[in-house]
């Protein structure tokens, strides 16, 4: 009996292998090459330890071995096919939603949204409609009130001392502001300023992708069981129900006090309202809006900041860089009459700094991220079977001189003089992609609120770099650092003189005095 069931273990065991085996044969996954180790059933573990660890090397590597082709990366518990190149990224951006989809894959490499979210945010994307439309078209209207935030927030962050300089930590001061300047746009006076709604604001951010990253642990069979009991997002939106309920109660008592001639006037220029103008009609209840806010605070966390500080490290170190940029914003401002967004349309260093801190940093690795929604196969013959995560290799291609002259070498107006040197007015600009340039994706998915980013991220330039001298506090080396991602912080504290508040890098910021009062009467 005993014999018998040794035999049938072992019967079993090699069923098992053989299966795998099998499946590992004839996955067409397997025609794409795997960097890093091998891909052999069991053994691809070890090449996924690898890819945790150097997951940058190793693109550079599949980028140097494949170029304008694909490869694949081991992750734990998925693989990653990396592409490159113009042709293929134009052959991605072209495919159908059916066929390769973003949300999808955000949703299962980031949020699991499925269970994170309310279903709604999958089935019914109003929001990135809104943000892609009426945010992009309101924002010259929205400016004013954003640089007012810009302006109330600076002055808290850097004081209002006009003769010593000060001594601040960048990054952090940069996220305060940049979060602020977004949530005035995103729900307005007083709760932009609310340091408990901000703060969860905070909390919600780090907790989705946490349970995301914990879901995708879970084995899919038993993830919807589990996932009430490990997940907090939801808990933390429906604690941001609480702030929004005056604040929406408010408005729609105030509303419906006026005619319906005044209604459109009077309504408050902000994001909550625009999604209120569609969640009311659908009926939407309070936990699903503060979902579609939170949700559009998360794509907004960190990339701010990031692209501020890095740009202020930048003319810290250059005085000339400082002040070709503070004449260019002047004469600009003089020439068409105030600060507003179109005038900040016609500052092309500003914008080409903005674009060159994109491709030079940039914000992740990879972007154009799909997921193959059904078996895929691609004009060179390559198969992708349905579930396959793809993304292109953004930041090499980005440093390759095929692509931008001299790519390794960050080069402040690079996009002006080309803009200058081709008549083209908007193919350079910050906002615009291409199959070269990826830094907000491309296509039809391209990052919805790209052109807002850039009326913000320049209104807070702007602002800074006409009100305040700037040089930097700690040694050169930390804007060497090429990202400034949040495990990047202790290696900037080694590099940076002692004595900030976090061990970060340090700018010296003196006001300039006088100028801030022509600015406030120009806006
Ligand atoms: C400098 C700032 C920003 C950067 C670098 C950035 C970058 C990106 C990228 C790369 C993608 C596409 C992802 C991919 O291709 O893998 C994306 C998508 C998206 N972004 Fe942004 N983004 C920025 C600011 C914003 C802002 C301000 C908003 C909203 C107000 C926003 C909302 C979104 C949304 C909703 C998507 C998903 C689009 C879709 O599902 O079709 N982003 N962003």
């Amino acid at each position: 009996m005993d014999d018998f069931r040794v035999a049938a273990a072992a019967c079993a065991m090699m069923a098992i292998v053989l299966v795998y085996a099998v499946r590992w044969y004839t996955d067409p996954l397997r025609a794409i090459p795997t960097v890093g180790g091998t891909s052999l059933p069991g053994l691809s573990y070890l090449t996924a330890r690898r890819t945790n660890r150097d997951f940058k090397a190793l693109l550079e590597e599949g980028y140097r071995k494949y170029p304008g082709s694909m490869f694949k990366l081991a992750f734990f518990t998925h693989w990653l096919v990396i592409l490159s190149g113009p042709e293929l990224v134009e052959e991605v951006r072209k495919r159908p939603d059916e066929e390769l989809s973003l949300m999808w894959a955000h949703a299962e490499l980031i949020w699991q949204s499925n269970y994170t979210l309310e279903p709604q945010l999958s089935s019914d994307r109003y929001h990135v409609q809104i943000v892609r439309e009426k945010l992009t078209r309101r924002l010259a209207t929205m400016l004013p009130d954003i640089l007012d935030e810009v302006a109330v927030a600076l002055d808290e962050g850097f004081g209002t001392d006009t003769k010593e300089w000060t001594e601040v930590a960048v990054t952090p001061l940069m996220n305060k502001v940049t979060v602020r300047a977004i949530n005035r746009s995103f729900v307005g006076l007083p709760l932009c300023r609310n340091e408990e709604y901000l703060s969860l604001v905070a909390e919600f951010t780090q907790q989705i992708v946490q349970d995301g990253a914990t879901l995708r642990l879970v084995p899919k069979l038993i993830r919807s069981f589990i996932a009430p009991f490990i997940i907090k997002a939801k808990k933390i939106a429906g604690r941001a129900v609480t702030y929004l309920r005056p604040v929406v109660e408010q408005r729609m008592s105030a509303l419906a006090e006026l005619g319906d001639d005044q209604k459109e006037s009077q309504k408050p220029n902000d994001l909550l309202q625009f999604i209120l103008d569609t969640a009311v009609q659908k009926g939407e209840d309070l936990s699903v809006i503060a979902q579609r806010l939170l949700m559009l605070n998360v794509a907004t966390s960190f990339t701010f900041s990031m692209l501020v500080t890095h740009v202020l490290y930048h003319v810290a170190e250059k005085p000339e860089l400082l002040q070709s940029l503070r004449d260019e914003i002047q004469s600009t401002i003089s020439a068409k009459g105030g600060w507003t967004l179109d005038s900040m349309k016609h500052m092309w260093k500003l914008d080409s700094i903005l674009r060159e801190t994109l491709r030079y940093y940039g914000m992740t690795y990879t972007t154009l991220t799909r997921r193959a929604m059904t078996d895929v196969t691609l004009s060179d013959g390559t198969r992708l079977p349905e579930g396959t995560l793809l993304q292109a290799a953004t930041y090499q291609q980005h440093h390759d001189d095929a692509y931008f002259t001299d790519a390794g070498t960050f080069d402040p107006f690079r996009f002006a003089r080309m803009r200058d040197a081709e008549g083209q007015g908007f193919k350079h600009q910050a906002s615009t992609t291409a199959p070269d340039y990826l830094a907000f994706g491309h296509g039809k998915h391209a990052c919805p609120g790209r052109h807002f980013a850039a009326g913000i991220v320049k209104g807070v330039l702007v602002h800074l770099i006409l009100n305040y001298d700037m040089k930097l506090g700690g040694t050169v080396r930390a804007r060497r650092t090429s990202r400034l991602r949040r495990r990047s912080y202790p290696r900037l504290t080694v590099a940076c003189l002692s004595g900030s508040a976090k061990g970060l890098c340090e700018a010296s910021v003196g006001r300039k005095g006088g100028k801030r009062g022509l600015l406030r009467s120009l806006v």
